[in-house]
Parts: structure tokens; C-alpha cells; sequence
């Protein structure tokens, strides 16, 4: 009989946890590595996590520890789930324990602040390792749904695809249905912007705009994704999969998603600081939205809707304002 597959999963957040869990119940050993002790604790002795999936039974197989060596040990897949601005931090901690031939995977949505680095650019350059040992995994994947084991498709991203493969079936479940992708490039843009059209669309609905509003916020939300992704070599096809629009409609309409709600918030007229102070969870596109902006502004691609992201979360634009900015653009054609 072979051995099971053994995963590391560093964060014990939402995503962290239930990504846990899906291994889990893939058959791999998970252990999750936490800071708190008694996150761990409960994790261990009670099989839930109270602090981010209050309600949900975790699988027995799944461990936590604080103990970062001990989680990483033997580990053929070291997944990382830490918000994306702390990752570089946290990593360089973890390189000296990992196992020698672990895959990185990468389960956050963000871009680098200063760098305006991917978090697998992030990853190679803090644990120098090359691409075909760093993957990703992406796509429309609530946390709080897939803990429910409600069904859900994702990707599973490598340049290497043996190891998307590899990946692909240590975290297939009857609920979870994981695709391979090999366009790394495109499938961290598509999480790391739709955070910032769903701070864009929550902003409207918070304001009482309609349907209408959404429906052009998402389109055109995603034709400025695809044109930074163009720019950056990634393939345009991927932006109307999983990692680009699946994910970004989820994220648009759910009010389990961290970035819509933070944006609604925003929209009903609290602060930015009100707005912080009531969110609990990471909401990647309150930061990302700048390194996005960034990342444009190095390709030389326009991206209005972020620009205006930025303008209402970071500089105190009124969100009505905004809108009549954004809105009284000069006309063009759709494509371009
Ligand atoms: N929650 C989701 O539905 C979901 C789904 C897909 C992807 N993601 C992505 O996964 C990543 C993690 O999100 P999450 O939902 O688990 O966030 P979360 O806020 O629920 O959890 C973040 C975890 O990181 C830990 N953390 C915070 N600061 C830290 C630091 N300085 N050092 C070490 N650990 C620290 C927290 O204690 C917590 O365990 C994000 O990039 C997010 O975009 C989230
Ligand atoms: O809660 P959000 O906004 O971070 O979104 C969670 C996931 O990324 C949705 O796929």
C-alpha cells in the first residue's frame, strides 16, 4: 500500500482551515500550523476551528500544531495561507524547515506591496525554488461554502502540470473538483484583481446601485484583468475560466466574501477606518488594489475601475464622485 500523501498547511484562518479540510478528505495527513495555541488546541481536541468556521465539524485526521517544524516535516505539499502582505515575512521563517522536495502552494489572492511581485514570485524568491515546485490553487471558493462541502470547481495551477496533476488528485473530493492549469501568470491575476472589482462592486451595492451597475462593473472589471494579464504573457482563456470569471461572479455576489462586504461598508458611507475596524478577516483588494494599480501602471495597461478602487479606499474619494468620474470617461470602443 502506498503512504499517504502528507500536507503542511501554514495558516489556520478560513481559507487555510477549510483547504485543510479538503485534503483531508482527500485521504492526505494535514497538519495545520497555527500561532495560537489554543486555536490548535481546539482544533485537536474539539475538531473545529471557533475563530473562523465556528459551526463546522473538521475532519478527525486533521491535526494543528504551533510547532512550525513539526507541521512542515516530510511535508509533499507545504501550503501557504497567510495573508499575501505577511507572506514574505512568514516564509522566510519557514525555508529552513521545509522538506527537501515539498511543492509550495500558494492559496492567496494578493500582490505584493512595494514589489508589486505575484505570491508565486513572492515564493520563488524567498525560498528559491523554481516554478515547477510552486502551484496555486484558485477559483470561486468561499471558505465558508466549500467547509459546507457544497460542491465547488477550482484550479490547480504549476507550470510543471505532473505536479498540477499531483496536486489536482490530493485535493479531489466528492465536493471539491479541482482542473490543472499551467498559466500560473493568469490565474494569480484573476484572484488577486477580482478582490478589487468585488471592493468595486460591493461599493455599488452599498450605494443602492442595480443590477446594471453589477453586470458592467464584473464585465468590465474582467476586460481590465485581461488586459493586464495580456501584458504580462498570461493566456486570455484563463480569464474566462474558474480563476478569472467563476471566481470573479462568486466574489460580486456573495455576502461571505471579506472584499464585497468590506466594499458595501464603504459604499453605506462608513469610513475606511470604520470599515477596518468592523472586518475581521483579510480582505486581500483593500491592499492589492494598490500593488494592482502598480503592476498596471509598470505594464502601461489602464485600469479604471481599480484606479477609482483606489481613489475611493485609499485617498477619500467620495464613492459618488467616483462613480460620475468613472462614468463620464471618454467613449470607445468595447474591445480594444
Ligand atoms: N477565505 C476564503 O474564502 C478564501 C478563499 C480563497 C482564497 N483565499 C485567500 O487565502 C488567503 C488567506 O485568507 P484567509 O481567508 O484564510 O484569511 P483569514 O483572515 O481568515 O486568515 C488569515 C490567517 O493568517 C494568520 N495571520 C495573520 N497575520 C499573520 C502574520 N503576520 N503572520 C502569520 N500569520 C498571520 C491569521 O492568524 C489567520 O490564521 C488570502 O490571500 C485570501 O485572499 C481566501
Ligand atoms: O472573502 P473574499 O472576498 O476574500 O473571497 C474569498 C474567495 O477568494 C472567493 O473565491
Amino acid at each position: 500500500m502506498s503512504k499517504p500523501v502528507k500536507a503542511a498547511v501554514f495558516g489556520t484562518g478560513s481559507w487555510g482551515t477549510a483547504f485543510g479540510m479538503v485534503l483531508a478528505d482527500a485521504g492526505c495527513e494535514v497538519t495545520l500550523w497555527g500561532r495560537r495555541a489554543e486555536l490548535a488546541g481546539a482544533v485537536n481536541s474539539t475538531h473545529t476551528n471557533p475563530d473562523y468556521l465556528p459551526g463546522v465539524e473538521l475532519p478527525v485526521n486533521l491535526r494543528a500544531t504551533t510547532d512550525a517544524a513539526e507541521a512542515a516535516r516530510d511535508a509533499d505539499f507545504t501550503v501557504l495561507a497567510v495573508p499575501s502582505q505577511t507572506l514574505r515575512g512568514n516564509l522566510a521563517e519557514w525555508v529552513p524547515l521545509l522538506a527537501p522536495d515539498t511543492v509550495l502552494v500558494s492559496l492567496m489572492k494578493g500582490v505584493e506591496l512595494g514589489s508589486a511581485m505575484r505570491m508565486s514570485e513572492v515564493i520563488e524568491d524567498v525560498a528559491k525554488v523554481g516554478p515547477n515546485r510552486i502551484a496555486v490553487v484558485t477559483g470561486p471558493n468561499l471558505a465558508r461554502e466549500i467547509a459546507a462541502r457544497m460542491p465547488a470547481a477550482a484550479v490547480v495551477a504549476c507550470a510543471d502540470e505532473t505536479v498540477a496533476r499531483r496536486l489536482q488528485s490530493a485535493c479531489h473530493t466528492p465536493y471539491f473538483r479541482p482542473y490543472t492549469e499551467t498559466d500560473v501568470i493568469g490565474c494569480e491575476l484573476g484572484g488577486a484583481v477580482k478582490n478589487v472589482i468585488g471592493l468595486a462592486v460591493g461599493i455599488a451595492d452599498g450605494m443602492g446601485l442595480g443590477d446594471n451597475t453589477k453586470g458592467s462593473l464584473i464585465t468590465r472589471g474582467l476586460a481590465e484583468t485581461m488586459r493586464l494579464g495580456l501584458a504580462m504573457g498570461a493566456d486570455p482563456l484563463t480569464f474566462s475560466g474558474l480563476a478569472g470569471l467563476g471566481d470573479l461572479v462568486a466574489t460580486c455576489s456573495s455576502p461571505l466574501s471579506r472584499n464585497h462586504t468590506f466594499g458595501t461598508n464603504l459604499g453605506k458611507g462608513m469610513t475606511l477606518q470604520e470599515t477596518i475596524a468592523v472586518t475581521k478577516q483579510t480582505a486581500e483588494g483593500v491592499k492589492s488594489c494598490e500593488s494592482v494599480l502598480d503592476l498596471a501602471r509598470r505594464h502601461g495597461v489602464d485600469m479604471p475601475i481599480t484606479e477609482t478602487v483606489v481613489a475611493i479606499v485609499h485617498e477619500g474619494k467620495p464613492p459618488v464622485v467616483a462613480v460620475k468620474e468613472l462614468m463620464s470617461r471618454s467613449a470607445k470602443p468595447e474591445r480594444r
